[in-house]
């Protein structure tokens, strides 16, 4: 007897083999937004009919399976009498890993929204912190995306060294490059800010309105890390960099701009950012048109 597909959570999943004959952008199938795990449970089906096996006894022995049984929450009551499980085709396997991942996201995603909203204490004027709330708005200027422009354009204007005018150029080139980035993610993952943001923010762009990732903390470790390689500093200097970085991040939680994900991941994002501008750095070599046109002004 076949009992219905569930999902860990307790969800039926795609009622039945037979109604999965609908169109695979549903979502059941996972191809219309259903989540991850309608996918995962697609492409299981087509492994088990592909095989010759029945879906749903393919489903209830993967849960059998010694891989299930090593995790965290066993579904059967297998007794250590029992026969061992035949073993089962590799996609049957993986099949279970969806939940892990899906409960694993979910956890993150919970933990994520909690802390935001615990460390927003300077959302608002009447927050517990709102006191230092102009403060953390200084810090937002100076990881705005206009300061960086019109401060690296300016430093090139009064630039009187190849050497400067070359770094400072491939300054230029880190932040229009994290601009757009950014801007891309942003629309594309389209992750809402904090409820508990106020959108007061000085100059902003259309995408600004989402969250994920931080566009202060992709620039903070970009222009850190640029800084730290590019310029010769002394090493409280350099300590300063690095706390400038950190604490301009954590000021985007704490006015409940961003989510704590949304931090560290452009953190990580500035960070690799860096990475391709120095692996394409421009130079009089490679880039002869841009110096040229530079020095004519
Ligand atoms: C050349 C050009 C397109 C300049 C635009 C500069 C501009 C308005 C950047 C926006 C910077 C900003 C407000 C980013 C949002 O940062 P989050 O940390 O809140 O994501």
């Amino acid at each position: 007897m076949a009992s219905p597909r569930r999902s860990v959570e307790g969800r039926p999943l795609g009622a039945s083999a037979s109604s999965n004959s609908s169109s695979p952008g549903s979502p059941a199938h996972g191809g219309g937004g259903g989540g991850g795990s309608g996918r995962f449970e697609f492409q299981s089906l087509l492994s088990s009919r592909a095989a010759g096996v029945d879906p749903t006894c393919a489903r209830l022995r993967a849960s059998e399976s010694p891989v299930h049984r090593r995790g965290s929450f066993p579904l059967t009551a297998a007794g250590p009498s029992q026969a061992p499980p035949p073993t089962l085709p590799e996609e049957d396997r993986m099949d279970l890993n969806p939940s892990f991942l899906g409960i694993a996201l979910r956890s993150l995603l919970a933990i994520d929204l909690w802390l935001s909203k615990k460390l927003g204490v300077c959302a608002g004027e009447s927050s517990s912190w709102g006191s230092v709330r102009p403060l953390m708005k200084l810090l937002e200027i100076s990881g705005h995306g206009i300061t960086w422009l019109l401060g690296t354009l300016y430093c090139l204007y009064r630039s009187d060294s190849w050497a400067g005018r070359e770094v400072l150029m491939n300054l230029l080139f880190a932040l229009l490059l994290d601009l757009l980035v950014v801007a891309l993610i942003k629309g594309l993952v389209r992750r809402r800010r904090p409820a508990h943001n106020q959108m007061d923010m000085f100059v902003t762009l259309s995408v600004d309105k989402y969250s994920f990732p931080s566009g202060h903390a992709t620039r903070a470790s970009l222009v850190s890390r640029f800084i730290l390689k590019h310029l010769v500093l002394a090493i409280p200097l350099r300590v300063l960099v690095i706390l400038w970085a950190f604490i301009l991040g954590l000021s985007r939680v704490m006015l409940g701009r961003h989510n704590v994900t949304d931090v560290a991941f452009g953190f990580f994002l500035g960070y690799m950012q860096y990475s391709i501008v120095d692996y394409c750095w421009l130079s009089p070599h490679n880039a002869p048109v841009l110096f040229i046109l530079w020095n004519q002004q």
